[in-house]
């Protein structure tokens, strides 16, 4: 990635329901976010924190304002053109079920490559590369349903990254799971994304998780009313500095060397500390498993929604 410019939103509004019951879920929020940031957004419940998530995304068309990426007014992109922006831009991450439950581990974090029409071998390598990254070596051909909440949010990790992405939306990654292992995936999110040289955007209710991230925005009534820079730049990177070795396997053409990011300090480190990803393993050989079915509609990177 070497595309530098930031993904900028300026007065966005966004408005539901007709003009006799409208519910004012954005009210001109300005926010401008940097490759390679992390940004907790946090708010009560109802404050409009997805609503600017998916507004950002390009997921939802917003009622006023501008979000501008590399250069280019979201709102002046074609449906065509915003759903291949988020499905080669931009990488998703939910609180649960998104994965698809008949294709293994590896056909789940290949899926945007395919979609995108990349050949399946390099497409299943790259998946199976950034599995081992998250410590899922030798679970590659696993289903979802065989695998553990936290093991699956690290398959949608995977698949998030595997594209490399300019940026990483999560909403509430850590909200279907217990407290370390929410701890776990935060930490396999921000190291993975920080590695990839990708801004992240992360919706929580949950502020240790906010602490992850370098910033956070707080929203009430879709405004952001305040916003806290954590001391150590990126409360992920002081809690779990990136050993070298555990840098991702990186395919030359697509993925770009991860950057030679300073080991930080932790003097903002979460309470829990996870363990740090495993070592990649060494890419296999991919095997040609069959072709998954693209959920139409259904996907960030898929139809409208
Ligand atoms: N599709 C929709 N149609 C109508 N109103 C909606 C829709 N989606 C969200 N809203 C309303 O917009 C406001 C902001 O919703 P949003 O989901 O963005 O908030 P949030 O901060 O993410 O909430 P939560 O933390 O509960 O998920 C709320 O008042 C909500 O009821």
């Amino acid at each position: 990635m070497t595309d530098a410019s930031p993904l900028v939103a300026r007065r966005l509004a966004k408005t539901y329901g007709d003009a006799q019951n409208p519910t004012v879920a954005l009210d001109g929020v300005d926010l401008t976010i940097s490759p390679g940031q992390s940004v907790a957004i946090m708010g009560p419940s109802g404050s409009g924190k997805t609503t600017l998530l998916h507004c950002l995304a390009g997921i939802l068309a917003p009622s006023g304002g501008t979000v501008t990426w590399r250069g280019a007014e979201l709102g002046g992109l074609s449906d065509a053109q915003r759903t291949a922006l988020r499905r080669d831009d931009f990488g998703f991450v939910f609180q649960s079920g998104q994965l698809l439950p008949e294709l293994p581990a590896e056909e789940n974090a290949a899926l945007p490559l395919l979609l995108a029409g990349s050949e399946r071998p390099h497409a299943v390598s790259r998946a199976r590369q950034w599995l081992g990254y998250l410590g899922l070596a030798g679970m590659e051909q696993r289903r979802p349903g065989e695998l553990s909440g936290g093991q699956a949010q690290r398959v949608a990790i995977a698949r998030a990254l595997v594209g490399n992405p300019g940026v990483v939306f999560a909403d509430e990654p850590t909200g279907a799971l217990d407290r370390t292992t929410g701890y776990e995936v935060m930490h396999a999110l921000t190291t993975a994304t920080r590695a990839s040289g990708a801004a992240l955007v992360v919706v929580t209710h949950d502020p240790e998780v906010a602490r992850w991230c370098s910033r956070t925005i707080s929203m009430r009534d879709g405004r952001i009313i305040g916003e806290a820079v954590q001391e150590a730049a990126g409360g992920q990177a002081a809690a779990a500095p990136v050993a070298p070795s555990a840098q991702p396997m990186v395919a030359p053409t697509q993925q770009p060397a991860p950057p030679a990011q300073p080991a930080q300090t932790a003097p903002q480190a979460p309470a829990a500390q996870p363990a740090p990803p495993a070592q990649p393993a060494p890419p296999a050989p991919p095997a040609p498993p069959a072709q998954p079915v693209a959920p139409a509609g259904t996907t960030p990177w898929g139809g409208a929604r």
